[in-house]
């Protein structure tokens, strides 16, 4: 299956670099706690840091015989080489407050020097070095192209961090914690890259060499070292370390070494004998070593730690998005070759969902004796008994075709058909997106402006990967042709953890064979109105869904019995006490908004559930107006006890068996368009939920409205997500 160059260079320097990235994050996770414990067993001194050097250096000088150095380690604790009065020389540290010996320094311990090694040269010395930069440098790639496939899904920079669609578990998390932890992980690898540079000494020189001004050097006149200029004004806060004079020789001086600076300082006078900023380089390294270490940094370190553990989550996540997309890709081998067969498929997908349902009807093609060439759109070729073109594809970005489909239109202009064809077109999409199957509809315009081709069939939209909505389009295009398809159960799909529901109340079945059922779980359950109740009978493991009203914490479904409805059957069997084991899913491009808006509510018959939860649960519902159509006044009566006119602004019924002219819920729309363009315009959101069927209707008087009205195409307020449908 083709994959788009950025996914595959980020896949394909993932699995070259994966064995070295694994240990570099586990390593990196030990080494991550090396800060952490250093810091909880440190010997800093509370408060020490704002001691002048003046002051510090006569408290030591009190304290000991001679002092060599001293330096502040990353913990900001001091460590001094002095002589003591005892003539004993020692390394240790000291409390700069009164010059107390406080400890020895610790030696590393052997974990941390073992994952040191590994984690720097994997134990190999120079060539170990120069891989593990190496692949700090592919980490640096590997998260740039994640970055960019992002930017793809999220289609610009502005919505970077808008919500994700979430899949599955993999898919979800890779994306979440990839955009929460960029800026660690880009970190530790151009830091990397950065020290294994300075290892192999390919950058710039760093070394500092000191100008020494001869009128700062002579030994006249003399002042106390407490009482150095420079000293007094320098704390222990930007100190590094210093270097004491070697002897009373007016040649030897004191080297002190700041955080941004190296000053050289008359042993005698306290002038300033050179001062010299540090270059770029050396501060760059010092930074690189405390970015990439976390050493003095508890929080820098917990954050070091939960990206080397991401790192390694981003493994498995990724491998396994890679195997699921691939299985699902993976086009079975036609039955015949291109120029044999009467009916050819072609396939535009880029997770490889959409191969599925060209798989499942293949298959069904074959097992009734057809002749089926199945292939990717960009495959697109001519075919030498072709009767029958069936094109299904998904759309991306901005309506854009998926990878495996950017070629389509190319090869299709410039390859001329043999006979001629007839097409079918079925577009997988998903309503979140604003352009709802778009690239479907442009192949369909494309294969309809071409004489040779004869469309069978509407394209057809498939929402979500609804495998109702695809059998119904089997059953059209099959019988349309009459021909007799039967569509083979897809692989059963891991079970997921199902809830126990209980029937706490369900109302009789009224006259349109609909009813109320009202469920309860023990579970708490964090759900809201326009969710999905999942349910999958043990007949078929095909999944149903039903939009959700919650009602004081209960499930609301409105269900209508089909006579043949195995789902809607069963549920109307249902008596109070009963339980079934069902899940909810997130909807949340159908929830109520959160934000102070217009609402327009719009159903037909049981689509009316997530609304009856939504006036259920929001107090203010001063601008809220709901539309809803039934067969007649009976129809509505199981909903009144949920309907609390009073709190709504409006609400308006439409009967189509009361009266002798039918009357449906979009004629009520019509007649209310100057509510619906005021809602629109002052960025009011509309919801439909109810049948398909409905949802055309509505959406073509509310075209009309919107053009009519605000001389704008309604797809204006599609794009600004101010329409919002849960249709079926
Ligand atoms: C990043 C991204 C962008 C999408 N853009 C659209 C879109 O513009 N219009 C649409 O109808 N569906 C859009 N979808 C939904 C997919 O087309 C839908 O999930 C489809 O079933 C995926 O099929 P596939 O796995 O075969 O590619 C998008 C999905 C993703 C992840």
């Amino acid at each position: 299956m083709t994959i788009s160059i950025w996914r595959y260079s980020h896949l394909l320097l993932a699995i070259s670099s994966s064995l070295f990235l694994l240990i570099a994050s586990v390593t990196g996770i030990v080494l991550a706690f090396e800060p952490i414990s250093d810091s909880i067993k440190s010997f800093h001194i509370k408060g020490s840091n704002d001691l002048s050097v003046a002051e510090t250096i006569h408290t030591l000088q009190h304290h000991y015989d001679e002092i060599i150095s001293f330096e502040i380690d990353s913990n900001n604790a001091m460590i001094a080489s002095v002589i003591t009065k005892e003539g004993n020389s020692e390394t240790i540290y000291v409390d700069p407050t009164n010059g107390g010996k406080l400890g020895k320094p610790i030696e590393k311990a052997t974990v941390f020097k073992f994952a040191t090694n590994l984690h720097r040269s994997l134990f190999l010395k120079s060539t170990g070095r120069f891989f593990v930069g190496f692949v700090s440098f592919i980490l640096f790639i590997i998260a740039i192209t994640g970055v960019l496939l992002i930017l793809k899904r999220q289609r610009s920079i502005k919505r970077f961090f808008f919500k994700i669609e979430k899949e599955y578990f993999a898919q979800f998390y890779h994306i979440i914690l990839g955009r929460l932890l960029l800026i660690p992980i880009l970190l530790i690898a151009v830091t990397g890259v950065y020290l294994s540079l300075e290892k192999f000494s390919l950058l710039p020189k760093s070394t500092i060499s000191h100008q020494v001004s001869i009128e700062n050097s002579g030994s006249t006149p003399k002042i106390a070292i407490k009482d150095f200029d420079i000293f007094k004004t320098i704390t222990l806060k930007n100190v590094k370390a210093i270097e004491f004079p070697f002897s009373d020789s007016v040649e030897d001086y004191f080297l002190i070494k700041l955080s941004d600076r190296e000053l050289i300082v008359n042993q005698f006078t306290g002038a300033i004998i050179s001062e010299e900023l540090y270059p770029f380089v050396t501060l760059a390294s010092q930074w690189s070593m405390v970015l990439h270490t976390g050493k003095g940094n508890i929080l820098w370190s917990t954050i070091l730690l939960i990206a080397s553990c991401s790192i390694l989550f981003f493994m498995y996540s990724g491998f396994t998005m890679t195997i699921k997309r691939h299985k699902k890709s993976k086009l079975r081998h036609s039955n015949h070759n291109k120029d044999e067969s009467e009916y050819i498929i072609l396939v535009g997908s880029e997770t490889g969902n959409t191969f599925t349902f060209a798989t499942l009807f293949a298959n069904a093609l074959a097992a009734i004796g057809k002749t089926v060439f199945i292939s990717e759109l960009n495959n697109y070729s001519s075919y030498r008994q072709a009767r029958h073109l069936i094109i299904f594809t998904s759309t991306y970005g901005e309506g854009e075709p998926p990878t495996n489909a950017k070629k389509f239109e190319q090869k299709f202009k410039a390859i001329q058909p043999i006979n001629s064809i007839q097409f079918s077109v079925v577009g997988l999409g998903s309503l979140a997106y604003p352009d709802f199957c778009k690239y479907a509809l442009d192949v369909n315009h494309t294969l309809a402006s071409h004489p040779l081709f004869t469309s069978v069939l509407e394209p057809y939209k498939i929402n979500n990967q609804s495998f109702e909505a695809f059998k119904d389009w089997v059953s059209i295009w099959s019988s349309t042709l009459k021909i007799s398809l039967h569509i083979k159960q897809p692989q059963k799909k891991k079970k997921r953890k199902n809830n126990v529901f209980t029937i706490i109340e369900r109302t009789p079945i009224n006259e349109d064979d609909t009813f109320l059922l009202r469920l309860r779980t023990k579970r708490t359950i964090d759900f809201q109105s326009g969710d999905l109740f999942s349910f999958s009978p043990k007949e078929d493991e095909i999944e149903r869904l039903y939009s959700i009203g919650k009602v004081n914490g209960d499930i609301l479904l409105s269900i209508k019995k089909h006579e043949l409805g195995i789902c809607s059957n069963y549920f109307s069997k249902l008596q109070k006490g009963d339980t079934i084991k069902a899940f909810i899913k997130q909807n949340s491009t159908f929830h109520f908004p959160n934000i102070r808006k217009e609402v327009i509510m719009i159903a037909n018959g049981t689509g009316i559930a997530p609304f009856l939860g939504m006036i259920a649960s929001e107090k203010n519902m001063s601008n809220t107006h709901l539309f809803w159509g039934g067969r007649t006044r009976v129809s509505l009566e199981i909903y009144n006890d949920f309907i609390k006119k009073e709190q709504l602004s409006s609400f308006h019924t439409a009967y189509s068996q009361t009266q002798k002219d039918k009357i449906y819920v979009q004629d009520l729309i019509t007649k209310e368009a100057n509510l619906i363009s005021n809602a629109l315009k002052n960025n009011g959101i509309i919801m439909i939920c109810g049948s398909i069927g409905m949802q055309k209707e509505v959406l073509h008087v509310l075209e009309t409205i919107s053009r009519k009205n605000l001389n704008l195409p309604l797809s204006i307020f599609e794009k600004k997500n101010q329409i919002k449908i849960d249709c079926y």
